[in-house]
């Protein structure tokens, strides 16, 4: 795992947009497109600002994922779609085929089932999720999408999407709908955003590599990536 600190969430954000931008330049040239898996949360919103008004990005070559949504309708301000594609903006060259939402409008069951079926047919030539660019936040437990720790969607197994019970420990207490651990770990690289103080504990635990937590069992195929401000690093 490559870490790097920066000095507040204002360079975090930056450094992220930047990274992406570079990470979506190179597969499109290497591959004609690029997918682009998004956190959901409050932590990469002002980086999708930064993306979302970045002229040089190529938005019209990239194919917008989510990791994991909170089943409540687009329009709620918990929504993980409905508050990325808020700070992203007017996608003035993002053509609306090109967002693949989890419709948390549905109940849990039929929305995965409705996700890995789009899923299945965007990735058919690749026979598995090789999403290029995966993003995650880190919950205050180790959670990354909603795979809590112990919970829904961590067993090795088929499933590329699961549906996930509303956690009694956290906020918000909604079902959700997730990518499962397998699926994340197809990407070729994962950027893990993480800020603020109250994540230093966690942050600890993950560089520690304690394994009862989602986000230490992540292993995509070419790069994981913990990108940390200072207070979330402990400075
Ligand atoms: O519930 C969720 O939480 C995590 C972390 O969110 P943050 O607001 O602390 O950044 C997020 O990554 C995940 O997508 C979301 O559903």
């Amino acid at each position: 795992m490559r870490v790097e600190v920066f000095e507040d969430q204002a360079a975090l954000s930056r450094a992220t947009a930047e990274f992406v931008r570079a990470a979506a330049l190179r597969a499109v040239e290497a591959r004609g497109e690029f997918s682009l898996a998004l956190a959901g949360g409050s932590t990469p919103l002002e980086a999708y600002r930064l993306m979302g008004g970045d002229p040089a990005f190529p938005w019209a070559q990239t194919q917008v994922f989510w990791g994991d949504e909170r089943c409540v309708p687009a329009e709620h301000p918990d929504s993980n779609r409905g508050a990325a594609l808020a700070a992203l903006g007017p996608p003035q060259a993002l053509p609306p085929d090109n967002l693949h939402p989890i419709r948390g409008q549905l109940a849990p069951q039929e929305a995965a089932r409705d996700y890995e079926w789009r899923l299945k047919g965007y990735f058919a030539q690749q026979g598995r999720p090789e999403f290029d660019l995966a993003l995650l936040g880190l919950g205050p437990d180790g959670h990354v999408a909603s795979l809590f720790p112990g919970g829904h969607g961590l067993a090795q197994g088929a499933a590329w999407v699961v549906p996930v019970p509303a956690p009694a420990h956290l906020e918000p207490s909604v079902p959700r709908v997730s990518l499962s651990l397998w699926a994340l770990n197809q990407a070729r690289q994962i950027l893990l955003l993480v800020s603020g103080a109250a994540k230093a504990p966690v942050v600890a635990r993950l560089r520690g590599g304690d394994p009862q937590m989602p986000a230490a069992r992540l292993r995509p195929q070419e790069e994981l990536l913990l990108y940390l401000d200072r207070a979330a690093a402990g400075d």
